[in-house]
């Protein structure tokens, strides 16, 4: 057992970010069809295995023709080209009509579009069988309206590296290519537990004294967004005894090995705080951080008797404390193992005072808008209306007890939902 840690916000996010790096390490690959790999990290880079472009092609439906044929006759038509089609090479003094898209034949080096063509409009099977002729204007350059072999990507070029988070562009790009499956990072298998006898799942009925338990899904949503694989296991109950039992039984239950163990509520000092009673003797530090709310947490490697060490971080219960602990905490440990783009921080003029209490950070939930943030609620760790009705934090350092409205202050969006 040790004595209860006393940390800045900075000392415990690099005790979190060690904790993170250690249980992520190695996290192993899987091969995944494309529209599986939305929002995964790609293991190792790729390059293109044919060229984009894979020939030279039309860009609009018109007449491929060589330049040296443009003059002042009209030139016999020959049969069309359709996109999805190999094209026959071009007979010196003819003009094809070719579709956007469609393979550009040897012997054309431009594409008129049909809309300066005369006449304005394809000839009929028939018309083209019987000698139908186009004049066509003599200025056209070479490679007009031509895109060209590899004019996207080259053959063997780089297309992606290790480590991109694959988006919807990017695996565009990789579909294009012809590329049907992408190798990606394992992602971190994360168990998750509320811990509080008060709680009920949603949906269900409360007796009296009872709430609902919001922590589960606030940090399993925010966790799944980030690109983990979160198992929940619901509420463990207040008794050390079945707390031990049942946190024992889901260790066991995953397919895979945990990374992390990641609980909230029952740290502080409540008679009936479980996790910190129990994990104490297990491996478990906690202790308080000089942060408003989240102050209360708990962090180290889980050493239950009978089960292999794993990760374990202890949120307070507040559901705003759990979900700033989030973001000040493990969301930045994540962003670097997943990919995660980094917070955008944009000064902004506050619009009304705020105070805050000394010697802790504190966390205030508002809206950024338009160069301006507005506090919504207060500082207690119970406003979730207010936290959900956010898009961004600002944070009042320790020595600041009073902000007046019209001060600058950097807000940290939050709103994207990742
Ligand atoms: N004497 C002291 N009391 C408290 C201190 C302190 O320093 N001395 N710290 C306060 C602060 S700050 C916080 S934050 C909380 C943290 O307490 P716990 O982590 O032990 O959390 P609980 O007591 O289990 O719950 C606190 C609060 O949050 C509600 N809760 C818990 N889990 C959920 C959930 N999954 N969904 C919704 N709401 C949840 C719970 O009902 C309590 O109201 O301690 C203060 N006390
Ligand atoms: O620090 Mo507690 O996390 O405010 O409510």
């Amino acid at each position: 057992m040790t004595s209860p840690f006393r940390r800045s916000v900075a000392e415990h996010r690099a005790g979190i970010k060690d904790i993170v790096d250690t249980a992520f390490t190695n996290p192993g690959t899987e091969t995944l069809v494309l529209d599986r790999a939305l929002g995964r990290t790609l293991a190792a880079p790729l390059t293109a295995p044919r060229f984009l472009p894979p020939w030279d092609n039309s860009q609009m439906d018109g007449y491929a023709v060589n330049t040296a044929d443009l003059g002042s006759e009209p030139l016999r038509v020959v049969a069309p080209i359709a996109a999805g089609v190999g094209a026959p090479a071009l007979e010196p003094g003819t003009a094809a009509p070719i579709m956007t898209g469609a393979p550009v034949p040897g012997g054309a080096n431009t594409v008129i579009p049909i809309e300066a063509a005369n006449p304005n409009t394809f000839p009929s099977t028939a018309e083209t069988t019987s000698g139908f002729r186009v004049r066509l204007p003599a200025m056209a350059e070479p490679g007009t309206y031509i895109r060209t072999i590899g004019s996207d990507i080259a053959a063997g070029d780089p297309v992606l590296g290790a480590g991109t988070l694959l988006g919807p562009t990017s695996l565009g790009l990789l579909a294009g290519l012809g590329i049907g499956e992408v190798t990606v990072l394992r992602r971190p298998e994360v168990l998750l537990l509320s811990t509080g006898d008060e709680l009920v799942a949603p949906g269900g009925e409360l007796a009296p004294g009872q709430i609902h338990d919001a922590n589960t899904t606030l940090l399993a949503t925010a966790l799944e967004a980030a690109g983990c694989a979160v198992s929940t296991v619901g509420v463990l109950d207040d008794s050390p005894e079945s707390f031990v039992a049942s946190l024992g039984h889901a260790l066991e239950a995953g397919e895979r090995a945990y990374s992390l163990v990641l609980s909230s509520g029952g740290i502080s000092q409540g008679a009936f705080d479980v996790v910190k009673e129990v994990l104490i003797n297990h491996g478990i530090e906690f202790g308080s951080v000089a942060m408003q709310p989240g102050g209360p947490q708990g962090a180290g490697t889980l050493g239950l008797p009978g089960h292999a060490p794993v990760a374990f971080i202890a949120f307070p219960g507040n559901p705003v404390s759990a979900y700033v602990s989030y973001e000040m905490f493990l969301r930045p440990a994540l962003a670097e193992i997943l990919s995660l783009p980094e917070r955008q921080q944009l000064t902004a003029r506050l619009t009304e005072e705020v105070t805050s209490m000394p010697g802790k950070l504190q966390v205030r939930r508002g809206t950024y808008s338009n160069g301006t943030f507005t506090p919504l609620g207060g500082a207690s760790s119970h406003l979730l209306a207010a936290l959900a009705a956010s898009n961004s934090f600002i944070l009042i350092n320790e020595d600041t007890t009073a902000l007046p409205a019209g001060s600058d202050v950097q807000a940290l969006i939050i709103g994207d939902g990742s």
